[in-house]
């Protein structure tokens, strides 16, 4: 696996966050979390259900406020959502449903970045290729099967050319050979790519096979338990593979019972 460039892109520090409803706050979320992601690599964030994966993912992309400590990307604080961050989400109705893939995409591309018509059909013809799914470019999402859905709204965040892609559980209502697939390709969009990947999984193979890092949060409110080096842990039938398996296994083991029935035996990737 490549390795990332040594340069941090996003770097928390001591973030504190809970929501805020009117004057109303909700019990802390994420407690005092400090990390940095350095540019070019693929970040994996698991914990225990509910704990604030996704709150963190949103605070870094600019949706929601530290109450304490900062959220910078590129060494500037967050303040709000910027095209230099792109999401993608586990639900299948990401994409408009009155456009088809290849105008979502064009349309995306023409509001965020202006892009006059021709060229935005360029780009996202490109973009469509590389995640192999050209041949739906004329279809409506209704048409496409929840894999097709999953590439054509990463074809979209990727045809913004942001500098981190945030993914919250993209693969986690896929069937398995589809999830391993999609996992495959992420790995070669990325290298084609070197987008920075931040990416909430519930699955610690998924983490390991992906991951140059793995970040394990605790049980509400989420701190870090431990970031750990998942990069020369690619291959699923190497004793790295497994013991870092078994290491996030155990840090979890008190945090959540629904990781803890998931196998640590590794997947056979579909190739
Ligand atoms: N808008 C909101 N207002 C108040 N509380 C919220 C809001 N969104 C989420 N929460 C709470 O914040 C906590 C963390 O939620 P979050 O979705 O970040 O967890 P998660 O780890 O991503 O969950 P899951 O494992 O289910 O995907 C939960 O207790 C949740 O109920």
């Amino acid at each position: 696996m490549g390795q990332p460039d040594k340069e941090p892109i996003v770097q928390l520090s001591h973030v504190s966050l809970a929501y805020q409803h009117g004057h109303a706050q909700s019990a802390t979320i994420l407690e005092d979390v400090t990390l940095s992601i350095q540019r070019g690599e693929k970040f994996m964030i698991i914990g225990p259900s509910g704990c604030g994966k996704t709150t963190l993912i949103k605070a870094i992309g600019g949706f929601l406020k530290a109450r304490q400590g900062e959220v910078t990307v590129n060494g500037v604080p967050v303040k709000k959502p910027g095209p230099d961050r792109a999401f993608v989400f586990q639900d299948f109705e990401q994409l408009f449903a009155w456009r088809t893939v290849l105008d979502n995409i064009v349309y995306a591309l023409q509001v965020t970045k202006h892009l006059p018509r021709r060229q935005a059909i360029d780009k996202a013809s490109f973009y469509l290729e590389l995640v192999d799914v050209a041949a739906a470019a004329d279809k409506y999402p209704h048409m496409l099967s929840g894999g097709m859905k999953q590439r054509a709204a990463l074809a979209r965040a990727l045809a913004l050319e942001p500098d981190i892609l945030l993914m919250d559980e993209p693969f986690g209502a896929l069937d398995a050979i589809t999830r391993n697939q999609l996992q495959l390709e992420l790995n070669t969009i990325w290298r084609r790519t070197g987008v920075t990947i931040v990416l909430v999984t519930h699955s610690i193979q998924e983490a390991v096979f992906l991951g140059h890092h793995v970040l394990v949060l605790s049980s509400s409110p989420a701190r870090v338990l431990e970031i750990v080096d998942t990069s020369q842990a690619e291959d699923l039938d190497s004793p790295a593979f497994t013991a870092h398996s078994l290491h996030l296994q155990s840090l979890l083991v008190r945090q959540d019972k629904d990781l803890i029935r998931e196998q640590v035996v590794p997947l056979s990737i579909v190739q």
